[in-house]
């Protein structure tokens, strides 16, 4: 192994700057498994557009600007768009197919574009009444029952997917497939990927092949549990949408757009399978905090808020909730959106894209099998796109700047990632969060909680998910102030 990793440094090649490496081990000790993002931004700072780690001779590249990541995700997408080999979740727990961890190949080309054909902007509106029924029910709950706000959001996420992707309408948050997705994802994020998702297994496949009962044999026999979970949750909701066109119940859908046509070749089946399970599995995470982002920044910005809600009650009365046909007449509602996606950044570094050939890039090397990571958060807090960056205000888009500098500033750019891979559903999460914003907006306060004597305080907000900037619960006080719901 010495030979081989000093067989790897003991070339001519230059790679990018980046923090100085231990021998063997690299730069693991540099790496946290909380928040990497502000230390990747620290990277960014003294290291410049382009920062380089390794950790065991696994080559990571940090893009931290934006011209960098359009350049090496967009333009060389080709070569930059590959998924690195995953032993334990993807091959030993059932997620390979899972389309964030499909490698480039021809049935990934094939599921996307059905994705995109189903989820493109021309199709959005299929999904407005949806939309508009999961808002009300999450607002009602919210009111409700604030303390379980992270169950309401839950149910949110996952009731729009499953009747956007399968065409089914959960009635409640004890539905059963709401239920088994919750599940499984939650066994995604906490067991299987914990903090990088790296398991012993896969940097040594070959501890795959030794008895479960040998010391440390026990992922095996997790694995393999787990396994049958994810094959319940990409096989059930599945069943049920073929059923569900069969008797003629199943709502306008991603799967119904397919299985209308009768009865589809294995291989199409297949396509439409997993990728309604890949929508379904990557939408959870990335819209609940998304939607705690909307309840931070409400909590923390009253007065932006209040300047949305003044714009709500002129343009669309306090008789109605704001509807799509309102959007192009709201300006700072879509500004206050536009900041929120900046500020609250739900991905900020990307999921990993690895390299597929051997690459040069200013003079530096970039080799095959590299990981390269988006740092997102960094582009995000970029002075020279965001002057002020580090503060939470919507006016930034509005600015009297030239319209290539404000298209520049669109953060749809960046945190929907990049190139091949950018996210398929991002047309869809943009009309249904800005629905949510603006009824949210139009009916409801959220402020810092009180203590018993009724005085205000701080809650606590930690960030500790290894790839989402989900805060971890917190608290708040929320108000309703509007019958607008009761009959809605
Ligand atoms: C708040 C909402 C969301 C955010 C911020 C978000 C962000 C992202 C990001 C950063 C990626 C990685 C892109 C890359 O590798 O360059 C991604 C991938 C993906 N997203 Fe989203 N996403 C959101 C919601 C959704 C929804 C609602 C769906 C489906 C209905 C979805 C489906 C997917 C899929 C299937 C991928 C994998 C794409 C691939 O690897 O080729 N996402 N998303």
């Amino acid at each position: 192994a010495t030979l081989w990793y000093l067989g790897k440094f003991t070339t001519n090649q230059v790679f990018p700057p980046g923090p100085r490496p231990l021998p063997v081990l690299g730069n693991i000790l540099d790496l946290t498994t909380k928040e990497l993002w502000l230390r990747a931004h620290e990277w960014a700072k003294q290291y410049g557009s382009i920062t380089y780690v390794h950790i065991f001779g696994q080559d990571v590249l940090f893009l931290n600007d934006a011209n960098m990541a359009a350049e090496l995700l967009d333009r060389r997408g080709a070569t930059y768009s590959g998924k690195p080999r995953l032993v334990m979740v993807g091959e030993m727990c059932g997620c390979e197919k899972m389309i964030p961890f499909t490698t480039y190949n021809d049935a990934f080309r094939r599921r996307r574009k059905l994705m995109q054909m189903t989820l493109g902007p021309r199709n959005i509106q299929n999904y407005h009444s949806g939309m508009e029924a999961e808002t009300k029910t999450f607002l009602r709950s919210i009111v409700s029952d604030p303390s379980n706000y992270l169950r309401h959001i839950r149910r949110y996420a996952g009731g729009l997917t499953l009747s956007v992707v399968y065409g089914y309408k959960a009635l409640s948050s004890n539905d059963p497939y709401l239920l088994l997705a919750e599940e499984c994802m939650t066994l995604l994020s906490n067991e299987m990927a914990p903090g990088p998702g790296i398991w012993p297994v896969d940097i040594f496949p070959i501890l795959r092949y030794f008895p479960k009962w040998l010391p440390g044999g026990t992922f095996k026999v997790k694995a393999a549990k787990w396994k049958q979970r994810m094959e319940e949750f990409i096989e059930k909701p599945w069943a049920h949408a073929k059923a569900s066109m069969m008797s003629g119940t199943i709502l306008p859908s991603f799967c119904s757009t397919f299985l209308e046509k009768g009865h589809l070749p294995p291989e199409e089946e297949e396509d439409v399978k997993y990728s309604a399970n890949s929508m379904y599995a990557a939408s959870a995470d990335t819209t609940i905090t998304t939607i705690s982002h909307l309840i931070l920044a409400m909590m923390y910005y009253p007065e932006c808020f209040k300047k949305a809600r003044e714009e709500i009650e002129e343009v669309v009365g306090k008789s109605r909730l704001p509807n799509f046909n309102d959007r192009a007449s709201l300006p700072y509602l879509e500004c206050i959106l536009n900041e929120t996606w900046r500020w609250g950044c739900p991905v900020p570094l990307n999921l990993p894209h690895l390299v597929t050939e051997d690459d040069i890039f200013q003079g530096k090397t970039v080799r095959k099998g590299a990981l390269v990571i988006a740092n997102i958060w960094a582009i995000l807090r970029d002075e020279a796109i965001y002057p002020d960056a580090s503060t939470f205000r919507p006016e930034r888009f509005m600015e009297d700047i030239s319209p290539e500098k404000m298209k520049q500033r669109d953060p749809r750019n960046y945190i929907f990632g990049f190139g091949r891979r950018r996210c398929p559903g991002a047309d869809l999460v943009d009309s249904s969060i800005w629905l949510l914003l603006a009824t949210m907006v139009a009916v409801i306060d959220i402020s810092k909680p009180v203590n018993s004597d009724g005085t205000e305080f701080e809650p606590e907000i930690e960030f500790d998910n290894f790839v989402f900037r989900t805060p971890k619960a917190f608290q708040f006080r929320v108000r309703m102030r509007s019958n607008l719901l009761e009959d809605a």
